[in-house]
C-alpha cells in the first residue's frame, strides 16, 4: 500500500452501486471527475496525481494502481463497479468522501474485457517506481491505453483474426476527392495504407472492419452508416497535419515519401501511428512496426462487405463455428497461418502467375502427403511469434515468451530438412527464406531456463552458467542452505535432543525449535527467538549470519536475474525484423500446406486459370457439402452464355449453387484448389452478391431501398470480368415492380456489362427473357415427383438438388409447405387453387400484373427500358455508404403497391389468394367472410414468404370453418 498517499482505506461498508446514489447522468466516467476538480487545491497528493492523469486522458477511464489493485474514483468508480460487478467502496479524507472501486491487477484482463465491451477506453496508470523505495508519493504513469482497436493483451485478442485500428484522412485541397485509409494491427505491427476515392475507401473500411477508427479533420465520414461496429475515436487533429504526420512516420520509414507517395496516405498513417504510440504509453516509436506497406485494393479480387457477408466467408448467418468458408478450408496448424488464411481469402489475387505459383505449391503438397504431414506436424509447434516478438519489443514479454520463441526456432531446422527436396517455386523460396536465427536461439537457450515461472522478478529464470556474478550469488545462497539443511543433524548430536528441529518462516527467519521438556539441555549460545505453547524457538550467532548471507544473496540474485533477463530480452528485440520475416514465411507455408491438406482430404482439384469463361464440372459448395450426407455436384458452364436465369422450387438448391460458383472463384484466386471434378476459371476482378429483400432481414421500404442502392452499385461498377450473383432481386416490392426491375437488370447486365451473372428468381416470367437474349440461358433445379396429385393427395416431392438446362415448370411451393408440416386440408385446398390457376392460364386468362410487367409490344432484342438505362448510366456512380452522399436518384423508387399491382403472377400462392377474393360485393358475404376478405386485402403479399402465406391461409380457413 502506498503509505505516502494519506488515509485511504479499502474498507467495504457494503454499499452497492445502487444505494450509493446514482451519479448524475451527465457525469462521464471518462476524464477528470468534477468533484476532484472542484477540490483541486486541497486534494491529497495521490488524488491530485489521479486527477492529473485523468486530465491527460480525457477520453479514457483511468485505472490507477494502488498496491495490488487498479482503482477508479468518483464517476469512474461507479461505472467500474457496475460494469465489472465489483463492490463500490469509498475513500475518505479531509477533503471529502469519494466513491472508489478497484479490480485486482492479477486478473485484470477479464475486467478490462468487460470495460471494452461496454464501450470504454481504459488508461492503465501503473506505479512506475518501487513503493518501498519511494521517498514520498509513488510515481505513476499511464503505461497503456487499452482500446478496442489497439489491444495487445493475448487474453483480449482472438488468435485467429487480426484486430485493426484504422485512420481515414481526406486530401486537403478542396476539390480533391482523394481519401486515404491506414490500418494497423498493434499486436503484430502489420500496417497497411491505401488511397482512393471515397467510395472505394468506404468499401475498404467495410472489408477490413477496423475495431476502432480515427477520422481526420475534414474527412466527413458518416460513421453512423458503417455496417460494422467500430469505436470512433477523436484523436488530436494536428496529428493529421502533413508536417507532424511525416515526422511521426520518419521514425518508422527511412524515407516516408518513397513508401507512401501520396500525401494523404502519409497523413492518415502518421496520425494512426501517433495514436498507436499514445495508446502504448507514448514512449516514442513502436520499434516492431517496421512493415508499413502501401497497397492498392484494385490489385486484388474485390469483395465488398455485402459479398463477404452473403458468401459467409468469415461469418455465418447461423453463427455456428465451422459454417464459414474460412472454417471449411482451415487446416492450418498455427495461429500465424490461420490469420494469414483469413487475409488471403479477404484479398484473393488477380495476378495469374502469382495464383499459379500458389497452385504449384498446393499441387506439390497434394502429391507428397508424407512430407506435407511432417511439415504440418512441425508447424503445430510454432507459437504466435508475430505477437510474441511485438511483446518482446514493447518490453512486455516474460521468460515463457522467450522460451516459446526458442521452441519455434527449434522447429525451423527440422522444417528445412523436411522440405529439403521440394520443387515448386513457392515452397523452394519459402524454405530458403526460413531464417533459423541461430544466434537468438542459442542466446535464449543458454540464458532462459526451460520451464521458467510466469513472474520475471522473483528469480528462477536465468540458467546457471550464463552470468558469473549471478552464479556466485546463487552458489553462496546454495551453500548457506546446505549448511542450514545439515544443521539439524549436527545440533541433535551436539545437544543430545533427538526431537530438535530446524525450520524457517517468513516472519522470524531460520530457527531451532526445542520442545518444552528438553529446554534444560539447550546450550548457552542459543538465543530465544519465539515462545510457542509446547516449544521454544532459538537461533545461534552462526545461524543468524548464515541467514543474512542466504537472504542477501537470494535477493541480490533475484534482482540480478531480472536485470539479465531484460538484457536478453532487449537483445532479442534487436532481431525483431528477422523474427517478423520468419513469422511471415511460416504463415505463408502454413496456409499453402493447409490448402494441400484440404485439397487432398476433400477431393479438390487444381483449377485451370485464365479461361475466357467459367466452366466447372461437378462443382460443390465447400461448406454445405460438409454438412450434407450426400451433396449433389453440379455443372456450371458459361462458355455459351454469360447470364444464367435460375429457377426452381424453394429449397431446391439455387442459392447454394450460385454461392458455390463464387466460392470456387474466390478459393482459386486465393491460391487454393477447388471443390469440383474440374474447373476452368477466368481471373475475376470483383464478386458482387445481392440477395433480395425478403431473403434478407426484414422486408419493407428501407430494405428495398437498400437493395436497389446495392443493385445500382453493381450496375455501375461491374465489368465483364466480374461475377454477379443476384438472388431474388426485386422481391422487396410489389410483384409487378419486382419483375420489371428483375427484367431490366438482367437486360442491362446482359447488354451493357457482360459480367458472368447468376440470377435466381421465382419470377417464372423471367425465363422467357433468357430465351430472347442471345447470351442468356435458363437453368432450373429439378425435383422428382411421386404420384400425380389425384386422390393420393398430390405429388410427393423429393429435391434432387440437380441443376439442368431450361426453365423450371412449377415452383412446388405447395409441396414445400407440405414438407414443412402445413396441415393436409390446407395443402389440399392450395393444390386445387394451383390447378385452377394453371387451367385459367392455359385458357388464356391473364392476370393484370402479368401484362403490366411484360409489354407485348416490344420487339425481340429491344430493351423496354433503354431510355431509363441511359439515364442511369449518365448518373455517375452510386453515392451510398459511409460517406453519406445523397440517395441515388437513379435508384428505382418503390412503387405504390396499389391493389392491382400487388396481384402476384406466379402459379401457387397468387392463384390461391386471387381465388379467395369474393366475386362482387362483400355485402353478400357472411360477416366471417367479410373479415377474412378484409384481412386478405390487408396482406402484404410481396413481402410474405410462401410458407408464411400458407400459415396465414391456414388461419383464415380456420376462421371460415368456425
Ligand atoms: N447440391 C446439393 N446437394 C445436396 N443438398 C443441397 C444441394 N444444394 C442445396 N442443398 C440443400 O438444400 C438446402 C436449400 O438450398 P438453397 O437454400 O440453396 O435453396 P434455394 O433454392 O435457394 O431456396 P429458396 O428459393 O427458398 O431460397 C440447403 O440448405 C442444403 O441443405
Amino acid at each position: 500500500m502506498d503509505d505516502a498517499d494519506g488515509t485511504e482505506t479499502r474498507a467495504d461498508d457494503g454499499e452497492t452501486p445502487a444505494d450509493a446514489g446514482a451519479s448524475d447522468e451527465d457525469l462521464r466516467p471518462e476524464g477528470p471527475p468534477q468533484k476532484l476538480r472542484a477540490n483541486r487545491e486541497e486534494l491529497t497528493p495521490m488524488l491530485s496525481q489521479y486527477l492529473d492523469l485523468c486530465e491527460a486522458h480525457p477520453d479514457a477511464v483511468v485505472l490507477f494502481q494502488v498496491g495490488d489493485f487498479y482503482e477508479a474514483f468518483c464517476e469512474a468508480a461507479e461505472m467500474v463497479a457496475r460494469v465489472c460487478e465489483v463492490t463500490l467502496t469509498k475513500r475518505e479524507d479531509s477533503t471529502g468522501r469519494y466513491p472508489m472501486a478497484g479490480i485486482p491487477i492479477d486478473n485484470a484482463a477479464s475486467y478490462l474485457e468487460s470495460l471494452l465491451d461496454a464501450g470504454y477506453r481504459v488508461a492503465i496508470a501503473d506505479q512506475v517506481e518501487d513503493a518501498e523505495e519511494a521517498s514520498g508519493l509513488v510515481d505513476r504513469a499511464v503505461t497503456n491505453v487499452v482500446t478496442p482497436g489497439t489491444v495487445v493483451e493475448d487474453e483480449l485478442l482472438d488468435a485467429a483474426t487480426a484486430t485493426y485500428v484504422g485512420a481515414v484522412a481526406r486530401a486537403n485541397e478542396g476539390s480533391d476527392d482523394t481519401y486515404a485509409f491506414a490500418a494497423l494491427d498493434v499486436s503484430t505491427g502489420e500496417c497497411q495504407v491505401t488511397s482512393a476515392d471515397r467510395l472505394r475507401i468506404a468499401e475498404e473500411l467495410e472489408r477490413l472492419e477496423p475495431a476502432e477508427l480515427l477520422v481526420g479533420p475534414n474527412a466527413a465520414l458518416d460513421t453512423e452508416s458503417l455496417q460494422f461496429e467500430a469505436m470512433v475515436t477523436d484523436h488530436d487533429p494536428t496529428a493529421f497535419d502533413a508536417e507532424s504526420a511525416t515526422e511521426t512516420l520518419s521514425s518508422y520509414l527511412a524515407n516516408p515519401e518513397a513508401v507512401l507517395s501520396d500525401p494523404t496516405e502519409r497523413r492518415a498513417c502518421g496520425a494512426l501511428l501517433d495514436y498507436a504510440e499514445y495508446t502504448q504509453g507514448d514512449d516514442g516509436a513502436l520499434d516492431y512496426v517496421s512493415r508499413v506497406r502501401q497497397y492498392d485494393p484494385r490489385r486484388t479480387l474485390q469483395l465488398d462487405a455485402t459479398a463477404l457477408r452473403s458468401l459467409e466467408l468469415f461469418e455465418s448467418r447461423s453463427h455456428r463455428s465451422g459454417d464459414t468458408l474460412a472454417d471449411a478450408v482451415d487446416e492450418t496448424a498455427c495461429a500465424l497461418g490461420r490469420r494469414r488464411l483469413v487475409s488471403w481469402l479477404r484479398r484473393p489475387l488477380l495476378d495469374e502467375s502469382e495464383i499459379e505459383r500458389r497452385h504449384d505449391a498446393v499441387e506439390e503438397w497434394v502429391e507428397r502427403p508424407m512430407a506435407r504431414e511432417t511439415v504440418r506436424e512441425l508447424l503445430a509447434d510454432v507459437y504466435d511469434v508475430e505477437r510474441l516478438i511485438a511483446r518482446v519489443s514493447r518490453g512486455r514479454a516474460n521468460a515463457r515468451d522467450l522460451r516459446s520463441l526458442k521452441a519455434t526456432l527449434d522447429v525451423v531446422p527440422e522444417l528445412k530438412a523436411a522440405m529439403s527436396d521440394v520443387e515448386s517455386d513457392a515452397l523452394v523460396s519459402l524454405r530458403d527464406s526460413l531464417d533459423e536465427l541461430e544466434d537468438v536461439r542459442t542466446l535464449v537457450g543458454d540464458a532462459i531456463r526451460p520451464d521458467p515461472p510466469q513472474e520475471i522478478t522473483e528469480g528462477g529464470v536465468i540458467c546457471e552458467g550464463f552470468d558469473d556474478e549471478l552464479d556466485e550469488l546463487r552458489a553462496t545462497e546454495r551453500e548457506g542452505r546446505e549448511w542450514v539443511a545439515n544443521l539439524e543433524e549436527r545440533e541433535r548430536e551436539r545437544t543430545g535432543i533427538d526431537s530438535l528441529d530446524v525450520g524457517y518462516n517468513q516472519v522470524h527467519g531460520y530457527y531451532i525449535e526445542v520442545t518444552n521438556p528438553n529446554l534444560d539441555r539447550v546450550p548457552d549460545d542459543y538465543t530465544r527467538r519465539q515462545t510457542l505453547k509446547n516449544s521454544e524457538r532459538f537461533y545461534t550467532p552462526e545461524l543468524k549470519r548464515r541467514e543474512d548471507e542466504i537472504l542477501g544473496a537470494a535477493e541480490k540474485a533475484d534482482a540480478l536475474e531480472y536485470e539479465v533477463f531484460c538484457e536478453v530480452r532487449d537483445a532479442v528485440a534487436e532481431e525483431a525484423d528477422r523474427v517478423q520475416s520468419l513469422a511471415d514465411s511460416l504463415a505463408d507455408l502454413d496456409v499453402l500446406t493447409s490448402f494441400g491438406a484440404v485439397a487432398a482430404g476433400h477431393d479438390y482439384v487444381r483449377p485451370e486459370m485464365g479461361a475466357a469463361d467459367v466452366r466447372i464440372e461437378g462443382g460443390r459448395h465447400p461448406v454445405v457439402e460438409r454438412a450434407q450426407d450426400e451433396f449433389v455436384p453440379n455443372e456450371a458452364d458459361f462458355t455459351d452464355g454469360r447470364v444464367a436465369v435460375i429457377t426452381g422450387p424453394n429449397m431446391s438448391g439455387k442459392s447454394t449453387y450460385m454461392r458455390q460458383v463464387a466460392l470456387t472463384a474466390v478459393l482459386a484466386q486465393a491460391g487454393s484448389f477447388v471443390p469440383a471434378d474440374a474447373a476452368e476459371l477466368p481471373i475475376l476482378d470483383r464478386v458482387f452478391t445481392r440477395v433480395g429483400a425478403s431473403d434478407d432481414i426484414a422486408g419493407g421500404q428501407s430494405t428495398f431501398m437498400r437493395e436497389m442502392a446495392e443493385l445500382t452499385d453493381i450496375l455501375h461498377n461491374a465489368t465483364e470480368d466480374s461475377l454477379v450473383l443476384l438472388d431474388e432481386v426485386g422481391r422487396g416490392t410489389s410483384t409487378a415492380d419486382g419483375l420489371a426491375i428483375a427484367r431490366a437488370t438482367t437486360e442491362f447486365v446482359h447488354d451493357e456489362v457482360g459480367a458472368t451473372t447468376l440470377f435466381a428468381t421465382h419470377y417464372h416470367d423471367l425465363t422467357a427473357l433468357a430465351e430472347e437474349l442471345p447470351n442468356a440461358f435458363n437453368l432450373h433445379f429439378t425435383v422428382s415427383k411421386r404420384g400425380d396429385g389425384g386422390d393420393a393427395g398430390g405429388p410427393d416431392v423429393t429435391f434432387l438438388h440437380r441443376v439442368a438446362e431450361g426453365a423450371s415448370s412449377s415452383s412446388y411451393g405447395v409441396e414445400v409447405a407440405k414438407m414443412a408440416g402445413v396441415p393436409d386440408a390446407v395443402v389440399e385446398r392450395a393444390r386445387e387453387y394451383v390447378a385452377e390457376a394453371e387451367r385459367s392460364a392455359e385458357t388464356g386468362v391473364e392476370s393484370d400484373a402479368g401484362s403490366d410487367a411484360e409489354p407485348e409490344s416490344r420487339s425481340p432484342g429491344e430493351s423496354p427500358n433503354s431510355a431509363e438505362r441511359e439515364e442511369r448510366a449518365t448518373n455517375g456512380r452510386a453515392e451510398n455508404g459511409a460517406f453519406g452522399g445523397e440517395p441515388n436518384e437513379s435508384a428505382p423508387a418503390d412503387g405504390d403497391p396499389s391493389a392491382d399491382d400487388d396481384r402476384p403472377t406466379d402459379g401457387t400462392l397468387a392463384a390461391y389468394v386471387d381465388g379467395l377474393e369474393p366475386e362482387g360485393d362483400d355485402s353478400e358475404a357472411t360477416p366471417a367472410e367479410r373479415d377474412v376478405a378484409e384481412e386478405i386485402r390487408e396482406l402484404d403479399i410481396a413481402g410474405t414468404t410462401p410458407l408464411e402465406a400458407l400459415n396465414t391461409l391456414n388461419e383464415l380457413k380456420r376462421k371460415l370453418d368456425d
